[in-house]
């Protein structure tokens, strides 16, 4: 049984890059909870079954034991949350299953803008928060003027921060005196009935789900009868262990602690993070407030190069869902590019993630298209739908209005860039929220459209800043705007998988880029081919593909004018019926590219 006076829990946030990693493996390695001659062999054998077998191994979730100054023994709990802004309401949740976070900034670098993002996700879980330094070691360091910037743009007190160098290990035992000393212990009671938080769950081939959990009040032991308060289900327990970062079967877990359990669950859709378990027999009265669900923001359809892997891509999203229950999928069926799926993310790169995960490990050649946003159509008879895909819009006659979502979108970047940026947010429908300074760099508010950020936007901002500048969001709201559906029209058919929603006064510039761009990459065929851009049935935007000159008189060595005549005529017949029956071949990388492109 452990005193809740000696356990500690907390997270690590961080912006890319500042040492998040390594310093989780510092602590895991000083603290021998990895012995060291295992600390290489360990981590390689993880990453061994990780790949061959695709299970996440949550590595850096561990239960740390550690001897402190004072002679007492210490129980860490450091758990991992996701870096990237896609997760962002996916942190929020873990966070508020510890008590304090450790705000590593990469001294070399200062706070960048998930540096703040996740401090003020911190702040909002009530945590305590450790300021460290690292990368000391690095001559380009600036510890003391980092320390003024974190109590400048982040405001809090930072006169304690630890300076440390995750990388050669400088200041490590400080960290870990500083969360024995400065983070709080968690409150619990033990003689309460369970109340426990369904923290993280993932899937796992021998063992089925494994849900990480926090208890909060009450024991939890092998064996026991548990329900889950969201989704009503029940459960045996059949493992009870902590992570160290590899599984070690434990007795019990009291209040204040954290560890998995396995209790023959079959998918990680049947588990609900943020869930309320309980015992079956002695129930809590109270769930914990639970958490929405993350919802999908960014659809994209999915369809395999070849037609024949359909299959394949069904069983590997299949495969896929039973691990991530964060991505939707539904079939879709395209004029243009045969069966697919319409799949839904939390962001673009959980879109990447998923399709390279797609690509990689079940070999397929795959064709994304467009991403597009969650559109909320009000219509006349005043329902509201949602639209995930611009190929499924309505008759306007039938719309009253269009909301789109917006985010704020936070932007850290020096002086010297900062002109771009405000031009790309302006180009982007953005509307200025904020602009402060810290030192030489600028930090800059805006209001975007969160399908202008979709495209290319992180592309665009890393190459205007040559990389310095860093980025952030969090949803604002569904706000009105003049948002019409534009199709593209090949040979006069319209090809449902280029259809995009825009800005009416943007229109007609994307367009024109668009129809200019396919000109350039469908090649050309026996006879013309229109391509149009058109909003409802107004064409706004033309371009035609010549047709091939083949000069079938060639062959008549000034034969006679008759049969000559009979030949032309022949041909234009033929083009005629081509461009009647015949189908326009768009190549593969040209559906892509144009997708791609932004205007
Ligand atoms: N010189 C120096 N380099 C460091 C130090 N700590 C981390 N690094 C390097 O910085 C890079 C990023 O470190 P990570 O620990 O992967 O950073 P992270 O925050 O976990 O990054 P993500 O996992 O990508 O979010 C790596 O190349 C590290 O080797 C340090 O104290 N000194």
């Amino acid at each position: 049984m452990t005193e809740l006076a000696q356990i500690r829990n907390f997270s690590i946030v961080a912006h890319i890059d500042h040492g998040k990693s390594t310093l989780a493996d510092r602590l895991i390695q000083l603290t021998g909870t990895v012995a060291e001659r295992d600390m290489k062999s360990q981590l390689l054998d993880s990453m061994d079954i990780e790949r061959e077998r695709g299970i996440t191994i949550k590595a850096n979730t561990v239960r740390i034991e550690y001897p402190a100054k004072d002679g007492k023994t210490y129980i860490l709990n450091l758990i991992d949350t996701p870096g990237h802004v896609d997760f962002a309401y996916e942190v929020s949740r873990s966070m508020r299953a510890v008590e304090g976070s450790l705000l590593v900034v990469d001294a070399t670098q200062g706070v960048e803008a998930q540096t703040l993002a996740n401090a003020y996700q911190a702040i909002d879980a009530d945590h305590e928060l450790v300021p460290v330094l690292n990368k000391i070691d690095l001559p380009a360091s600036e510890p003391e003027k980092v320390k003024a910037e974190i109590e400048d743009v982040i405001g809090i007190d930072a006169s304690q921060a630890v300076p440390i160098s995750a990388k050669t290990g400088i200041g490590i035992p400080d960290v870990l005196e500083a969360i024995v000393a400065r983070l709080p212990s968690p409150k619990g009671d033990r003689s309460a009935p369970l109340k426990a938080m369904l923290v993280d769950s993932w899937y796992d081939p021998y063992l089925g789900v494994v849900v990480m959990i926090r208890v909060m009040d009450g024991v939890i032991k092998k064996g026991d009868r548990i329900k889950m308060m969201q989704t009503g289900a029940l459960y045996g327990v059949d493992k009870l262990a902590v992570l160290k970062p590899q599984m070690v079967d434990i007795a019990e877990l009291g209040p204040g602690e954290i560890g998995v359990f396995t209790a023959s669950i079959k998918q990680v859709r049947d588990t609900r993070v943020g869930d309320t378990i309980t015992h079956e027999k002695k129930p809590c009265d109270k769930a914990l407030p639970g958490f929405k669900p993350a919802q999908p923001v960014v659809f994209c359809g999915l369809f395999p190069v070849d037609a024949a892997d359909f299959e394949a891509l069904r069983d590997a999203i299949e495969k896929l869902a039973l691990n991530d229950a964060s991505f939707s999928y539904e079939m879709e069926t395209s004029a243009a590019l045969g069966f697919g799926f319409r799949m839904g993310f939390l962001g673009l790169l959980h879109l990447e993630v998923v399709r390279d995960r797609l690509e990689r490990e079940y070999d397929l050649d795959l064709i994304t298209t467009a991403p597009s946003v969650v559109f909320k159509l009000h219509m006349r008879d005043g329902e509201v739908r949602e639209l995930h895909n611009p190929a499924d819009m309505p008759d306007l006659t039938y719309v009253d209005h269009i909301e789109e979502p917006r985010i704020k979108a936070t932007i850290m970047v020096p002086d010297d860039y900062l002109g771009d940026v405000l031009k790309l947010c302006q180009d982007r429908r953005g509307i200025q929220m904020d602009l402060t300074y810290a030192g030489s760099r600028a930090m800059v508010v805006y209001d975007l459209p969160l399908a202008e950020v979709v495209f290319d936007f992180y592309d665009r901002l890393k190459s205007v800043t040559k990389g310095y500048a860093s980025f952030d969001y969090q949803m604002l709201e569904y706000r009105e705007d003049n948002l019409v559906k534009m199709s593209i029209l090949v040979n006069d058919e319209p090809v449902d998988a280029l259809s995009i929603m825009v800005h009416r006064d943007r229109a007609e510039s994307r367009g024109r880029v668009m129809c200019e761009k396919l000109k350039e990459l469908i090649p050309r065929h026996m006879f013309k081919i229109p391509v149009q851009a058109a909003i409802g049935g107004r064409v706004i935007a033309r371009e035609t593909i010549a047709a091939m000159r083949k000069d079938v008189t060639a062959k008549c060595y000034g034969g006679d004018v008759t049969r000559k005549k009979k030949l032309l005529e022949k041909q234009k017949a033929g083009k005629k019926k081509m461009r009647q029956f015949g189908k326009v071949e768009i190549p593969q990388s040209a559906f892509i590219s144009a997708l791609k492109m932004d205007g």
